[in-house]
């Protein structure tokens, strides 16, 4: 979007916002799209009672990008008690008197009063962080990121980084930024929807941090929470070596999986195999959120605060492996059939969705039963809207035919396995729901990310009162994806060269910088700005018409093929610019002249560009006309 310029607000400014009054004591920043400001409030945050708040403004130049926030809003609204997530306190919504059409939005939230995560890492250049610090930030992250994974359906933050995450007064690790959430995105099913993916994957997320499902949409997986999960292994990397493991190779190397561990800082091989275990290629042989945090527990030798979360758990009696299958199937049909509204996720900390993991705790649960903590273990017993939830799930979202083929397969695999370990177990559920995700069909268009502009019965004025409008409607997760305000670029952290995996890490590290990088893939820009209004014009004219598309296997399975030969092609492409020495880099800037690529590298931008011709030898070129007298050493005064 073209962000209108505005000035910042003066200290002592009045503003009221929501139903709190806010006094401006400081501008902080400017993010990609926003001022942030402390301020003082009144009434103070009742969660925190804190009279001191952060404001962040926005400047939105229409009601597609005010959905957007509206969604950011209601993802935080959604998540506030969790003491690991950016609280929300207030936010409003007013039309900009200055910028025609524009809306300007402001919302309340907790101040992180020692800032970004980012500038903690920046003091420790030289002393980097120890072990326990790691395991620290990482166990306080995650459980934030639990706390999402747990709602019902799950949502799924797909920006976890190091950038987007603060600290509060009291030293406490806090995930923010949920401008990217979505829910569950199921894998597309046509070419269309396939360019949607890719486009809305290329605008939400961070590039060192895509998961291979998300870089290689072609593989046909789920976005779900394994692709945070991925995050949280690339986020562990960075606290541990302040790069990230595919910063070198791109693309290809996390396609392939391959990193390497700097030898510098000295890690335990422990943590070092946490890294190995959440990097993985295969979704489901990552561990889910819950299991993340035993590990990290057990590595801080402390109790596990999963019993915060509260996995529900199934008295024996009423637990058999269909049950368990029953319940991740329909879990995650829920997930992928749900239109995904916000106001759809239910924070009910008793039954979280991501099913094939709860129900695999649920089975870990049954054999510790009698060892357990009683809070942990009172699924049906004491909380019988957990039941019901179980009940209706399962009757009004499946299809019984579908359902019973899921069914039979799941219990053909379970038999197969000759499950004996629990692990084992939960091995072949995670996998068969991964599968299921995978392969059901549905007679529904990809409306959980679809942005709300394309839908005509979301933009009605109604919902946008002529003044002022307090963002508490809920939207379609959709709107998250619309951030077409990022065009192609993402402001990334990465650390200089000197600490690289591989190169010396001795010589003091520079800077970790905030800097305006350019996607590396140039000409996906084109791949997607084209898919992109061929998806808008189709689904303008019949947004449900998804599923008539006539394309026949061979043909999407050529289309896919194509566009992954463009993409890395042109990947290759980039990353190859990026290893160019400094020395041609400063010959192209001097020259002005492109650069050759490496020869036998066929990109989709050679086949267009001219070929360079190779120099003329020395002898084979015009003679310079002879310097005049004053450049040829000789001073013009001396003449
Ligand atoms: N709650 C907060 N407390 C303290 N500082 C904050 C808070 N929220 C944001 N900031 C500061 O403001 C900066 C920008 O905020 P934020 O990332 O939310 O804006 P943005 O416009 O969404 O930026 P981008 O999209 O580029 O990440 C953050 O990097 C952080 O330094």
């Amino acid at each position: 979007m073209n962000q209108p310029q505005i000035g910042t607000y003066n200290v002592g400014t009045q503003l009221t916002v929501g139903s709190h009054q806010v006094e401006i004591v400081k501008y902080l920043t400017s993010g990609g799209f926003a001022q942030v400001y402390s301020a003082l409030i009144s009434p103070p945050d009742p969660h925190s009672h804190s009279n001191i708040a952060c404001l962040k403004r926005v400047i939105v130049p229409d009601k597609p990008s005010l959905n957007t926030l509206r969604a950011e809003v209601d993802a935080m609204r959604l998540l506030r008690n969790n003491r690991y997530v950016v609280s929300y306190i207030d936010s409003h919504a007013a039309k900009a008197m200055l910028h025609n059409g524009s809306y300007e939005v402001f919302v309340l939230m907790e101040y992180c009063e020692r800032g970004g995560l980012i500038d903690f890492m920046n003091t420790r250049l030289q002393n980097r962080l120890h072990e326990f610090e790691i395991l620290q930030i990482m166990s306080q992250v995650t459980q934030g990121v639990a706390a999402m994974h747990a709602l019902q359906p799950p949502l799924i933050h797909r920006d976890i980084k190091i950038e987007n995450v603060l600290i509060s007064a009291n030293n406490e690790y806090k995930l923010c930024d949920f401008g990217s959430v979505c829910g569950v995105i199921r894998p597309p099913r046509n070419p269309q929807e396939l360019s949607y993916v890719q486009q809305d994957i290329f605008k939400n997320t961070t590039a060192q941090y895509r998961s291979p499902e998300m870089v290689d949409i072609f593989r046909g997986l789920p976005i779900d929470e394994k692709s945070d999960i991925w995050a949280l292994g690339i986020f562990l990397y960075k606290l541990c070596y302040y790069t990230t493991p595919f910063e070198k190779g791109g693309e290809p190397a996390i396609l392939s999986g391959h990193f390497e561990f700097p030898p510098y800082p000295d890690y335990s091989e422990q943590l070092r195999d946490l890294i190995r275990d959440i990097l993985v290629q295969n979704p489901c042989q990552r561990p889910n959120v819950y299991q993340l945090l035993k590990r990290i527990s057990i590595m801080q030798n402390v109790p596990c605060p999963i019993s915060d979360i509260q996995v529900p758990q199934a008295p024996d009696s009423h637990l058999n492996l269909t049950e368990l299958h029953q319940l991740s199937a329909t879990q995650n049909i829920r997930s992928l059939n749900s239109h995904s509204t916000i106001e759809r996720p239910i924070p009910n900390a008793a039954f979280q969705s991501s099913m094939p993991d709860a129900a695999t705790q649920t089975l870990f649960s049954r054999k510790k039963s009698q060892t357990s903590d009683n809070t942990t273990l009172n699924y049906s017993a004491e909380n019988p809207q957990t039941s019901l939830d179980k009940s209706e799930s399962v009757s009004h979202v499946l299809d019984p035919l579908l359902f019973e083929s899921g069914m039979s397969n799941t219990s053909k695999s379970l038999n197969r396995a000759k499950v004996s370990s629990t692990t084992k177990l939960k091995q072949v559920i995670d996998s068969e729901a991964h599968n299921f995700r995978h392969n059901y069909t549905m007679n529904l268009p990809l409306r959980n990310i679809i942005p709300q502009d394309d839908d005509s019965s979301s933009s009605s004025d109604e919902l946008y009162p002529e003044d002022v409008d307090k963002l508490e409607k809920t939207q379609s997760l959709g709107s998250y994806i619309s951030r077409d305000n990022k065009k192609g670029e993402s402001v990334k952290e990465s650390l200089t060269s000197s600490s690289l995996p591989g190169s010396s890490l001795t010589a003091t590290p520079t800077k970790l910088d905030l800097k305006l990088e350019t996607l590396p893939n140039s000409t996906f820009v084109n791949t997607v700005d084209n898919s992109k209004n061929s998806f808008r014009n189709f689904s303008k004219s019949n947004p449900l018409a998804y599923d008539d598309v006539s394309v026949s296997r061979q043909d999407l399975k050529n289309s896919i093929r194509q566009r992954m030969l463009d993409k890395l092609n042109s990947s290759e492409e980039s990353f190859n610019a990026r290893k160019m020495p400094k020395a041609k880099a400063s010959e192209k800037e001097s020259t002005g002249k492109p650069i050759a690529l490496k020869p036998g590298i066929s990109t989709s931008k050679d086949k267009k560009a001219k070929p360079i011709p190779p120099p003329k030898p020395l002898h084979l070129r015009p003679k310079p006309p002879p310097k005049p007298l004053f450049l040829a050493g000789q001073k013009l005064s001396e003449k």
